[in-house]
């Protein structure tokens, strides 16, 4: 399906080079770990975690989490080890010791989402993550909230005045600086050793993965929704418990690319696109 995705050799020393031809972005939630009834409530196995290492230092270095969740948050799920990691959908970038954070929060903000925690804080369905310079509202355990939720955090973003846009997800809506998607954080990565000049690898579930897809795809690379549903993606796996299987085997020196992902994969995914299907207030 992509020509310019040769499998590359396994063992030790052969495999390590030709992994290095590739530069690798996760996704967190529904991706790496299944899908929880509170945030703080995933699990990743120290497996998982182990594997990731491995893999990283298979792909030079090339590897990194691309997350809705913040930086601090994802350091702690991913303790002792750092990754290099973009947080709350691309608004912030961390690449080895380097942090940017593109967005400056307005004065305001913080408001925002006190008087966001007052009105919901006490609500048994939803639930307010506050995630610094972002937040969400989720209402997982409150399904046919998720109207009355989608619209109060509508009319928070149109009082913000153009510095905050909303990001719709699996049971939640989040408010995050304009600007930031998951495509510009994963260009940013590409534009920095060791990920330049690589050809990018993504995985992802959600809608605000889309962005990243887009851009990878655009790059000739190489994208792979998890789930059932439309995407932008070229190949799918079923869910993050392949994923996972399939980090074991890149990690363990198995061909990385397409191959691999389509032993699990079902059709190519690029006639149903994401934005035909999900109602959303975002442009991808
Ligand atoms: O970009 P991701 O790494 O996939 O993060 C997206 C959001 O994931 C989290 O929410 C989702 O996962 C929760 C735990 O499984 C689940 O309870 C919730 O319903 C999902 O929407 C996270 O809490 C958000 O901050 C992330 O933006």
């Amino acid at each position: 399906m992509t020509d310019s995705l040769q499998p590359d050799m396994p063992g030790p020393d052969t495999g390590s080079l030709a992994a290095r031809r590739f530069a690798l972005f996760l996704d967190f939630d529904g991706t790496l770990v299944d899908i929880a009834e509170r945030p703080d409530a995933v699990v990743l196995d120290p497996a998982t975690r182990d594997a990731l290492v491995r893999l990283q230092r298979r792909l030079g270095g090339a590897l990194a989490i691309v997350s809705g969740r913040n930086l601090a948050t994802l350091d702690a799920l991913f303790a002792p080890h750092r990754f290099d990691a973009s947080g709350l959908h691309g608004a912030e970038c961390r690449l080895g010791e380097r942090t940017h954070f593109d967005h400056p929060e307005p004065t305001h903000f913080r408001r925002v989402v006190d008087d966001l925690k007052h009105r919901f804080g006490a609500d048994s369905g939803l639930l307010v993550e506050d995630k610094g310079k972002a937040v969400s509202l989720h209402w997982r355990k409150a399904p046919e909230r998720a109207e009355d939720a989608m619209a109060a955090m509508a009319a928070i973003v149109a009082d913000l005045g153009g510095a905050y846009r909303l990001q719709h997800g699996k049971a939640v809506a989040e408010i995050v600086p304009v600007g930031a998607s998951k495509g510009v954080a994963i260009s940013r990565f590409l534009a920095e050793p060791p990920y330049r000049d690589r050809c990018p690898v993504f995985i992802g579930d959600d809608l605000t993965d889309e962005h990243g897809f887009e851009v990878v795809n655009a790059r000739g690379g190489l994208t792979i929704h998890v789930g059932a549903g439309p995407t932008r993606a070229q190949a799918r796996l079923a869910s993050p418990a392949e994923v996972r299987a399939l980090i074991a085997r890149w990690a363990d020196g198995g061909p990385i690319g397409l191959a691999t992902a389509e032993t699990s994969a079902a059709s190519p995914a690029a006639a149903s696109p994401a934005t035909t299907a999900h109602t959303t207030t975002e442009s991808l």
